[in-house]
């Protein structure tokens, strides 16, 4: 009772003495998963982003907290031997290029090291393995997809991407981390844009006729697909536009506009038109090629995803015979590398032109041994379940958010030898390895890919393997 009432008087006393615009200096301890800096004053964390453990920083209080608190670095004291020269100070200002001022072996450690925590704080893991993050050569231009909101900055038509936890604009040019010919795409389609005096939305009043400019191009094939995102049913000049965009734009294959009327922060409508070409572009990944629409996912770091892919093939262990699961497939970019190794894949999605392009891309390559079908991961396999379905091994890519539970507990009655886990978020993927673990499955392999360098984000492929008995 005493040392609980000294506790709360030293909270009181610390809260009172540690205010916001106050400054201060200390050591950096740590990283967060968001890859801010972690210093601690009397024991109290105070978050800095830009940071890098074991360097002295000067920062200023912006917000202090119950249990922590956030400060704004203004001076390095003693810089620690992985900080390297800001590539562009604007990226982090729009959360881009959080990660910029470290040395690029360094992020691949970090990444290493956030997975190895979050499977042994979250899922409940003790000691284990992690392989070195898989990174890039060169960890710069490698984004093959740009979503730019458009939007009136000091009175004109701007392109560039929101300010940090706001939605104000700052007009930008150079990404440094998408295709160079993204960025130019932008730039000839914002130009015309002004020319012929479109108006760009406005999220107050949810008026103007642009909200957002969608550029993806083939890694390999160089294709480019322009979605132009309207607020409203008609481009105005349509005609006049969508030539200028075919001349300015030379590897154009499809130019969409897409229809968003709702004043949300969903960029993509549900509804489409093909303004001029296909509804389609194509790209090349494991030596196959795939057709991607405008409302497929497709992973925005190519050369890094197949080397993603590539791991979790070999993870699966296939000798020809196995018959597969692939669960949230996309447009079949695991499945079809799976089913040149496998007996029959089974692959399911809840994005029905996902599914379309993913038959599709299985017939333009011959591949005749895999069943797609729409709908949720959860609501399929238990009906495949009660066909009689059974698998030897399960590969699953969800989304963010992880499995849901219900799918957990269907595959696990299932009781595939393997289950390779693929995964965008260490922490959703720890929470349901524990699941699988306390269900009979031992966690063999864990290896980190860096899909977004400069950022704080990790890929991350798994494998689970049922304990015999
Ligand atoms: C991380 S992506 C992986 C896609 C694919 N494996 C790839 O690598 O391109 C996750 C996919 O899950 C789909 N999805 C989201 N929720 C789903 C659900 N409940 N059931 C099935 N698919 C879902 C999304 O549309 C998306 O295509």
């Amino acid at each position: 009772m005493r040392s609980f009432c000294l506790a709360r008087r030293i909270e009181r006393k610390r809260l009172v003495e540690l205010q916001k615009n106050q400054r201060h200096k200390g050591l950096v301890e740590d990283l967060t998963s968001k890859g801010s800096g972690v210093v601690k004053l009397d024991g109290f964390p105070i978050f800095i982003e830009g940071t890098i453990p074991g360097e002295t920083v000067q920062f200023k209080l912006t917000k202090v907290g119950k249990k922590f608190g956030y400060g704004r670095l203004e001076d390095v004291i003693e810089p620690s031997a992985d900080r390297v020269t800001l590539t562009d100070p604007i990226g982090r200002q729009i959360g881009t290029m959080t990660l910029q001022h470290m040395a690029y072996p360094a992020q691949l450690n970090y990444k290493q090291k956030q997975v190895k925590e979050a499977f042994e704080r979250l899922g409940g893991f003790k000691n284990i393995a992690v392989q070195p993050t898989i990174g890039m050569e060169h960890p710069w231009s490698y984004r093959n997809k740009a979503q730019i909101p458009v939007r009136q900055v000091k009175g004109q038509l701007e392109t560039g991407f929101y300010r940090r936890n706001s939605h104000d604009l700052v007009p930008v040019e150079n990404f440094h981390i998408q295709d160079p010919v993204i960025d130019e795409t932008i730039i000839v389609v914002r130009d015309i844009l002004r020319r012929y005096q479109i108006k760009p939305y406005d999220e107050a009043s949810g008026k103007g006729t642009i909200r957002h400019i969608i550029v993806k191009r083939g890694h390999y094939t160089g294709e480019v697909m322009l979605v132009l995102v309207l607020n409203q049913r008609e481009l105005p000049h349509e005609a006049e536009i969508v030539a200028e965009i075919k001349a300015g734009v030379p590897e154009l294959v499809s130019l969409m506009a897409n229809f968003n009327f709702k004043q949300t922060n969903v960029i993509l409508g549900k509804e489409n038109r093909v303004l001029w070409g296909q509804d389609y572009y194509t790209d090349e990944m494991l030596g196959m090629q795939f057709k991607i629409s405008a409302n497929s996912f497709y992973q925005v770091n190519t050369p890094q995803a197949e080397r993603m892919y590539e791991e979790a093939i070999r993870l699966a262990q296939l000798t020809g015979q196995e018959t597969v699961l692939d669960a949230y497939c996309g447009i079949g970019s695991i499945s079809l590398g799976l089913a040149r190794e496998a007996g029959q894949v089974y692959a399911m999605e809840v994005v029905p032109e996902a599914i379309e392009m993913a038959k599709d891309n299985a017939k333009v390559n011959e591949i005749t041994n895999v069943h797609f079908e729409v709908g949720k991961a959860e609501d399929v396999l238990p009906r495949w379940q009660a066909e009689g379905i059974q698998f030897d091994v399960a590969v699953v890519d969800p989304p963010r958010k992880g499995l849901d539970k219900s799918f957990i507990d269907t595959l696990v009655e299932l009781a595939p030898e393997r289950i390779v886990y693929v995964s965008c978020n260490p922490a959703t993927q720890a929470r349901d390895c524990q699941h699988f673990a306390e269900a009979g499955y031992q966690l063999q392999y864990i290896q980190p890919v860096d899909l977004f360098p400069q950022s704080p984000h990790v890929e991350c492929v798994v494998l689970l393997q049922r304990s015999n008995g």
